[in-house]
């Protein structure tokens, strides 16, 4: 099997840990299955991947999402250094509204996050010169382009590390007034 599929703390939010295909040369492994992903709900073509460094560990980026009709599942790989990856629930409705799971992929441990449609995402990089490869479902539309605050105290997101490195976007983006509701998907 390429993948060993484990639950989280949230429903549909789910860890892939990708099966090395090892020799003396090193490994082979997969980073996405048509079939595989299909049986966890991925069922259209990947639309966009996309690649990311982030040069500072305690640098946070997030917590990004596409509103719908462009809500897209996205699968989250670390092919270098660390990160605390973070899949927060932002559905109105969702009995797990505005709860959040926080899981550590590597390089090493060739973990990946599935983060379905009417989540939010944003990882801290926990170490130097971090790469992430992002499998999406739907293509990026910057006019459905949504986020929350890391740091909003309705979420209670507990990041790792001290932060020494964001956005200027991501630091703008408004708090919420509580309760919050939700967003329609
Ligand atoms: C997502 C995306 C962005 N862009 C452009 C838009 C900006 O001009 C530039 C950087 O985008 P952004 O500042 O949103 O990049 P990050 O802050 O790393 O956000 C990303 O990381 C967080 C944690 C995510 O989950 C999102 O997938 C993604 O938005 O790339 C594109 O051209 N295509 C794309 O698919």
């Amino acid at each position: 099997m390429p993948f060993q599929i484990l639950p989280t703390s949230l429903d549909d939010v789910r860890i892939l840990e990708r099966h090395a295909f090892g020799d003396q040369r090193g490994f082979f492994a997969r980073l996405f299955d048509r079939e595989e992903l299909a049986a966890l709900g991925w069922t259209v073509p990947v639309a966009q991947v996309n690649h990311s460094f982030t040069a500072r560990r305690g640098s946070i980026r997030g917590m990004h999402y596409q509103r719908s009709p462009h809500a897209d599942m996205k699968l989250v790989t670390c092919i270098r250094g660390a990160v605390l990856d973070v899949a927060l629930d932002v559905r109105a409705g969702s009995p797990t509204l505005a709860k959040w799971h926080g899981e550590v992929l590597s390089a090493e441990n060739r973990r990946a996050l599935l983060i379905p449609e009417g989540f939010a995402h944003g990882f801290q990089a926990l170490t130097d010169d971090v790469e992430l490869i992002y499998c999406h479902s739907a293509p990026y539309v910057p006019a459905s382009d949504a986020a929350h605050n890391v740091f909003d105290p309705v979420f209670g997101i507990d990041w790792p590390e001290p932060v020494t490195d964001m956005s200027d976007r991501d630091r703008n983006h408004a708090m919420l007034a509580n309760p919050f509701e939700g967003v329609a998907f």
